[in-house]
C-alpha cells in the first residue's frame, strides 16, 4: 500500500536516508527502529508528505505523491492520521475543539454528528467527558490519548505514530501500546510506528525495520528479527532497555 523506492534524503553532503526501500503492507503494523538522529521520523514525514526526498520514488495506493499538486497531496493527507512525538495538541483550544478539527476542516458535517463522533473517538481512545478541558490540564497519557482521537477522527486508512511513548511512565507506555493495538484492530488501519521503545515495539507491530547509517540493516517479521543472528541489530534490541515479551498475539 505504501511503497518507499530508492530514496534518498540529503541536507548538504550530510546523508540521513541512502537508497532505501521499504513496503509497508496494508493493514499491517510495521515498527521502524534506530538510534536518535537516525532518519525515523523523516520516513514519516515522507509518507504523510511534509517533505520530499532529495531522490527516489513514493507510491501510497499505487499512486505516485511526489508527482500530487498541494490540493492532490492534501486529498491523501485525509486518509492518514499522524500521532505527533509531543501529541501537537493546539493549547487554545478544548480537548473536544482539537478532536474535531480536521472534521471541521474537511467534512461538511453538522456540529451534532461532529459533537457524536468527537465522543465516541474519545471513548475510543478510552476517554469520557472530557471534551472541555484545555491541553494544559491533561497528563502527558491522556495528551497522547487526545492526540490519537484526533488522528483517528477523519477514520484514516493510515495511521503514524511518532515515538508514541517517549516521555510516558512504563504503565502509561503500556496504555498506549494497548491503544494502537486496539485501534488498530477496530479500524483495520495500517499503522507505522517510529519508536526506540523495544518493548513497544514488540508489543504493536507486525514487521520491525532496523534503521542504521543511513540503510534498512534489517527488515523482518516479530519472531525473525528477534531471533536474528546480526550481533548489530541484537545489542540494539537487549542494550536500549530491559525489555520483556509483550503480549500481542497478532
Ligand atoms: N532541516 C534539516 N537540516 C539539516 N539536518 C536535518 C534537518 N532536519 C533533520 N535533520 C537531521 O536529519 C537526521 C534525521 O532526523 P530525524 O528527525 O528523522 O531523526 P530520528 O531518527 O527521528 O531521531 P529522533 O529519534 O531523535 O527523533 C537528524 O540527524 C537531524 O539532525
Amino acid at each position: 500500500m505504501i511503497s518507499l523506492q530508492d530514496i534518498t534524503v540529503a541536507y548538504g553532503s550530510r546523508v540521513i536516508l541512502n537508497h532505501i526501500n521499504l513496503d509497508i503492507h496494508t493493514g499491517e503494523t510495521l515498527a521502524i527502529l534506530g538510534a536518535s538522529g537516525s532518519g525515523k521520523s523523516t520516513i514519516l514525514r515522507l509518507i504523510i508528505g511534509l517533505q520530499k526526498p532529495t531522490s527516489g520514488k513514493i507510491f501510497v495506493d499505487g499512486q505516485d505523491i511526489l508527482a500530487l499538486d498541494e490540493d492532490q497531496m492534501d486529498q491523501v493527507r485525509l486518509h492518514m492520521g499522524m500521532v505527533f512525538q509531543y501529541s501537537a495538541l493546539f493549547d487554545s483550544m478544548s480537548v473536544g475543539e482539537n478532536v474535531a478539527f480536521g472534521l471541521r476542516q474537511h467534512t461538511k458535517k453538522s456540529e451534532e454528528e461532529i459533537r457524536e463522533i468527537v465522543h465516541n473517538k474519545l471513548h475510543l481512545v478510552g476517554l469520557d467527558n472530557v471534551e472541555a478541558m484545555m491541553p494544559n490540564n491533561l497528563s502527558g497519557g491522556m495528551k497522547k490519548r487526545v492526540s490519537l482521537a484526533r488522528a483517528i477522527a477523519l477514520e484514516p486508512q493510515v495511521i503514524l505514530y511518532d515515538e508514541p511513548t517517549a516521555g510516558l511512565d512504563p504503565l502509561r507506555s503500556m496504555d498506549i501500546n494497548h491503544l494502537i493495538v486496539n485501534t488498530q484492530r477496530q479500524l483495520h488501519t495500517t499503522s507505522v510506528v517510529v519508536t526506540h521503545d523495544m518493548e513497544s515495539a514488540f508489543y504493536v507491530a507486525d514487521r520491525l525495520a532496523y534503521l542504521e547509517e543511513g540503510e534498512f540493516r534489517l527488515i523482518a517479521d516479530k519472531e525473525t528479527f528477534r531471533s536474528t543472528t546480526d550481533a548489530q541489530v541484537q545489542r540494539f534490541i537487549h542494550g536500549s532497555t530491559d525489555w520483556q515479551e509483550g503480549g500481542n498475539t497478532t
